[in-house]
């Protein structure tokens, strides 16, 4: 079974996933601000897989957190499928990180107090949107979860939790995938299989990722790096390998 039993709603607009426009955040004020992005200009596009590197502190995780609606800009312009998210209010980021966003975090962040299977489907409990039941088996197969369903977060390896972070992720076919290190905190094999997943769901039902990451040889699943520095893009790889990427690291000074 492959995941192309669950294709993506087809959106009839031929905007990028999701795009950024001199897109600055500055913390603090005065002699105190910091300027975590200095005006990036960013295109997503469907169906592919975009890694973000740089250096730490380069704004890899703020640029995520705005184009996500998870956090607002100083100025400029995030879109999501053709959206400004600026012009949302706040019930409006709401809706738009619950149903057209998906958000996989280095920590996992899934909840407690609830199983695998009802992790995986809270954003569609929160929308009270009904399950699709071919597409949540299609994942728990592909994840390798259908015999962990019943555990707590606790009850399962990290590797597990971040599949069950996945699933939950794409459980309602977003727009856009957002996923900072979402192998920061796991070993090499835990990480080589999610990252394998991540690239199937790219291949076979046209998901769209971002993924911010540290490793070249996790970049070298992606179809392009995109690389920060002081906030800013300094520059682009397609078709990335792990060297290739090595080597633009080294010459970026990263
Ligand atoms: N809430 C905040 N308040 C003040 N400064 C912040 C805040 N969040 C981030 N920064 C600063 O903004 C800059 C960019 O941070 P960001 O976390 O986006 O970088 P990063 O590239 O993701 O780093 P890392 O690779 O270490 O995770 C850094 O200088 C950071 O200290």
């Amino acid at each position: 079974m492959t995941l192309a039993s669950g294709a993506l709603n087809d959106d009839v607009t031929a905007a990028p996933a999701a795009h950024a426009t001199d897109l600055r955040k500055t913390y603090g004020t005065g002699q105190a601000a910091v300027h975590a992005l200095a005006g990036v200009n960013v295109t997503f596009e469907r169906g592919r897989f975009t890694a973000v590197m740089g250096p730490s502190g380069s704004g890899k995780s703020t640029l995520m957190h705005c184009m996500a609606g998870l956090d607002r800009p100083t100025s400029g312009q995030v879109f999501v499928g053709g959206q400004d998210i600026g012009k949302l209010d706040d019930n409006g980021l709401t809706k738009l990180r619950r149903d057209r966003v998906g958000f996989v975090f280095q920590s996992f962040n899934l909840v407690p107090t609830l199983t695998a299977a009802e992790n995986i489907t809270l954003p569609l409990s929160l929308a009270g949107t009904r399950l699709d039941k071919a597409w949540f088996g299609s994942l728990v197969e592909q994840l390798g979860l259908g015999d962990r369903l019943n555990h707590r977060p606790s009850q399962l390896s990290g590797g597990q939790q971040q599949r069950v972070a996945c699933a939950r992720a794409l459980i309602t076919r977003p727009d856009i995938i957002f996923a900072d290190e979402p192998t920061g905190n796991l070993d090499s094999n835990a990480s080589a299989s999610l990252l394998a997943f991540l690239k199937q769901s790219v291949r076979e039902i046209g998901q769209s990722i971002v993924m911010v990451t540290h490793d070249p040889r996790g970049a070298a699943y992606a179809d392009r790096v995109v690389f920060l520095a002081d906030g800013t893009v300094v520059g682009e790889l397609d078709k990335p390998t792990a060297d290739s990427v090595l080597e633009r690291v080294r010459t970026l000074g990263g």
